[in-house]
């Protein structure tokens, strides 16, 4: 496991206080992958193509939107691709197939990936296109086989650079609750899931397996992170979500448009915010705007920023930023924090592609709850484990973190990380770790 701070050592938290039982990094790493990430997924091949407005709407899509087609509309729109020769790229996908990717090569760390695969797998398929564009360090035991084809995503970038996926569903819903294994819930750091697993047709047994995993997670006080999709997901009922991440959510992640359907609130800060009514932890990316996160920590032990205070919708909501965030029901007396960050580097000069960019934001987190939670199994007396703290760093230092991988998925064409970030920052120490 390498640890999210291990670019600098003064990123450690708290920073002036290195443990005295951690008297070196070789005795983390020798501990072996105890600390991992479980996610299910709808097994996914994006196919991307750049499109006119025109094919929108001669598929009956809408821009910026996922929605599922039928499979003689997805035949008939793969011709035509082809055909035209407009077929750029095609990526390994999956909101939670890159997310889970992106953590195993950040962190050099196990992520296991729950959903279906093909029993049959030709060379040259998607599925085995899948399957080489993955990490290996993501274990794919767990996939329940299946008689066909996994799912293709098709995504569609017009002139405006808006992007619409189309999805050919395959058999990536088929995943049934018996193949959810139990232990395998019960000892991860975290169960990541996505708003997409629900939208199914009737009779699909994914949302059904959804809900045994998070029934699993809950028995096991295992935190169940939930990322939203795409705002129209939300905006179908959002009631609905309200009452699901109430019931069964502990860490939200979404971008201020999903968060806006969500809540109702446009300020992504009072988005989060108002999140905090049902959850523990909240990540809301806002594109140019960098991101926010909102959480708890302990009233007694929370640490004043040494960064300018900033004045938004909550005044000088970032004073207590240094804190560690923890889980609600684990404080005594729990006290709101919140961080915001400008894009990494005032964001690149030249983005190659956006798809990606908030899966990115949300490994990095996961990196962090899962470094913690490794620590904390490896050196359990150590000083950093006074309460049972839900990430490794603080909230301002997740946030700087999330909004480096994000800028590193911007900078690439894949929405997963071909590598991982660079072990040192050249010339970038004095304009962002250090500001
Ligand atoms: N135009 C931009 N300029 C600078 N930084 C950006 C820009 N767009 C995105 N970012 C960075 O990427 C992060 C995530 O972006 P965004 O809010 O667009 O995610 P998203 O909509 O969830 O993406 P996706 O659904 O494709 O994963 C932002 O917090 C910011 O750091
Ligand atoms: N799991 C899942 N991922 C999707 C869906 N639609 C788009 N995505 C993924 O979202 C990713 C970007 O966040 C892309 O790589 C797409 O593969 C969907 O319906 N389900």
């Amino acid at each position: 496991m390498k640890f999210p701070g291990q670019r600098k050592s003064k990123h450690y938290f708290p920073v002036s206080l290195r443990d005295p039982l951690l008297s070196s990094q070789d005795l983390i790493n020798s501990a072996g992958d105890h600390a991992y990430i479980v996610g299910i997924d709808q097994t996914l091949v994006d196919i991307e193509a750049k499109v006119d407005d025109d094919f929108i709407q001669r598929y009956q899509l809408s821009q910026g939107h996922s929605l599922v087609i039928e499979d003689a509309i997805a035949e008939r729109l793969y011709r035509e691709l082809t055909e035209k020769n407009l077929i750029s790229h095609e990526f390994a996908g999956g909101t939670i197939g890159n997310t889970l990717h992106n953590y195993s090569l950040l962190a050099d760390n196990r992520s296991v990936l729950l959903g279906t695969m093909c029993n049959n797998i030709q060379i040259g398929s998607y599925a085995y296109r899948y399957l080489c564009h993955t990490s290996s360090r993501m274990d794919l035991n767990y996939l329940q086989g299946v008689n066909g084809p996994i799912g293709r995503c098709f995504t569609l970038i017009t002139e405006n650079g808006e992007r619409t996926f189309a999805i050919s569903p395959g058999l990536m819903n088929q995943l049934r609750p018996e193949s959810i294994p139990e232990q395998i819930i019960a000892e991860a750091s975290a169960l990541v899931i996505t708003a997409y697993l629900v939208r199914c047709q009737p009779g699909e047994p994914m949302p059904a397996a959804t809900i045994q995993a998070i029934e699993y997670a809950k028995k096991h006080d295992v935190p169940v992170v939930l990322t939203m999709g795409t705002k129209f997901v939300i905006a179908d009922d959002p009631a609905f979500w309200q009452d699901f991440i109430a019931k069964h959510v502990s860490i939200v992640a979404m971008n201020e448009e999903e968060a806006f359907e969500l809540t109702g609130f446009n300020d992504p800060l009072l988005a989060a915010d108002k999140v905090l009514d049902w959850v523990d932890l909240a990540l809301c990316t806002a594109g140019v705007d960098g991101l926010y996160m909102a959480g708890f920590t302990e009233s007694t032990y929370k640490r004043k920023t040494q960064h300018p205070l900033l004045s938004g919708a909550i005044k000088q909501f970032n004073r207590y930023e240094f804190s560690r965030a923890m889980r609600k029901k684990d404080c005594q007396i729990p006290f709101k924090i919140y961080s915001h960050i400008e894009p990494y580097m005032g964001g690149p000069d030249k983005i190659m592609n956006t798809n990606g960019a908030g899966d990115g934001a949300l490994s990095a987190l996961l990196h962090d709850i899962t470094a913690n939670r490794f620590h904390r199994l490896n050196i359990p007396n150590s000083t950093k484990h006074f309460l049972p703290f839900l990430t490794y760093s603080s909230l301002a230092q997740v946030c700087k973190y999330a909004n480096r991988v994000s800028y590193q998925v911007l900078i690439q064409h894949s929405p997963r990380l071909t590598r991982s970030l660079p072990e040192k920052e050249d010339s970038l120490e004095e304009s962002y770790w250090e500001r």
